[in-house]
């Protein structure tokens, strides 16, 4: 089959990365991000992800809770790390090769991040898990994931979440919201949409790194994505 895309960025949610379970990793859903993802790679695509860590830590829940909120932000580098280990185990474990690389040096969890070794990996057919954020606090894994998407010359961003695709209010919260097929970047912080925070969709607009949102809790969509179909919002 034809791909949309040649290399790919995925950004995974770590809240996602709970499932039904609420809390901690469920590893059925680890198992449905893992088969989808190397199905893709079986395909031809070459794969960078970087994965939240909302699911364990948030340095700003943390902060007000009364948490430094540098340390806070270090312990949620530190959730992405963990839940990029477990990605890449479930990645090996059904014969999809994976390297972690981090964004702070601590060898031997994962090698040191450089955008040489992970472009390095993915040109072998190796999944490039970026963990770690950008490595500094006061950010989110969305900006690591625009940052590592423009660093390994990503094609496109794909955002999977919980919603599907991005709408005129958080569609958790306001059922009247309606979804856009497409929008601009311009129009995302214009409006002040929540789907992904100020300084990645800057980041993404300044390099001309296309981002599509959709939902990636429902298996066989990343393959929809990567084939071209519209689903989704893609943000441009
Ligand atoms: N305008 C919007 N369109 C779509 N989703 C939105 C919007 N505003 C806020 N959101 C929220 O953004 C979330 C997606 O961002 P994501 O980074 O995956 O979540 P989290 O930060 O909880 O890990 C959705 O679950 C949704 O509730
Ligand atoms: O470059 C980064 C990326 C992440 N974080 C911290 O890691 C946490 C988890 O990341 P994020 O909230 O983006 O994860 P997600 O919402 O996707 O689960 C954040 O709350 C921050 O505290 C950080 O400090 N710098």
């Amino acid at each position: 089959m034809e791909t949309k895309y040649k290399r790919v960025l995925l950004k995974l949610s770590g809240e996602s990365l709970m499932g039904e379970q609420g809390h901690g990793i469920d590893t059925v859903r680890l198992g449905q991000y893992a088969a989808q993802i190397a199905e893709i790679v079986g395909m031809g695509v070459e794969v960078g992800i970087v994965i939240g860590g909302g699911n364990i830590f948030r340095g700003l829940s943390g902060a007000a809770k009364g948490f430094d909120r540098v340390k806070g932000d270090q312990m949620g580098m530190l959730a992405t790390v963990i839940n990029s280990l477990a990605l890449s185990s479930a990645l090996e474990s059904i014969g999809q090769p994976a390297r972690v690389l981090t964004a702070i040096n601590m060898y031997p969890i994962g090698e040191q991040y450089s955008n040489r070794r992970a472009i390095e990996a993915i040109e072998g057919g190796e999944v490039a898990i970026m963990a770690g954020g950008t490595g500094n606090p006061f950010f989110t894994t969305d900006t690591g994931s625009a940052l590592r998407g423009i660093e390994i010359g990503a094609d496109v961003m794909l955002k999977g979440t919980r919603v599907d695709g991005v709408y005129t209010a958080d569609p958790e919260k306001d059922p009247t919201a309606v979804k856009f097929d497409e929008i601009s970047y311009d129009e995302v912080l214009a409006r002040g949409l929540k789907v992904m925070d100020v300084t990645a969709t800057a980041m993404c607009r300044e390099n001309g790194l296309p981002i599509v949102v959709f939902d990636m809790d429902t298996p066989g969509n990343l393959l929809k994505v990567i084939a071209g179909e519209n689903i989704g919002t893609r943000v441009y």
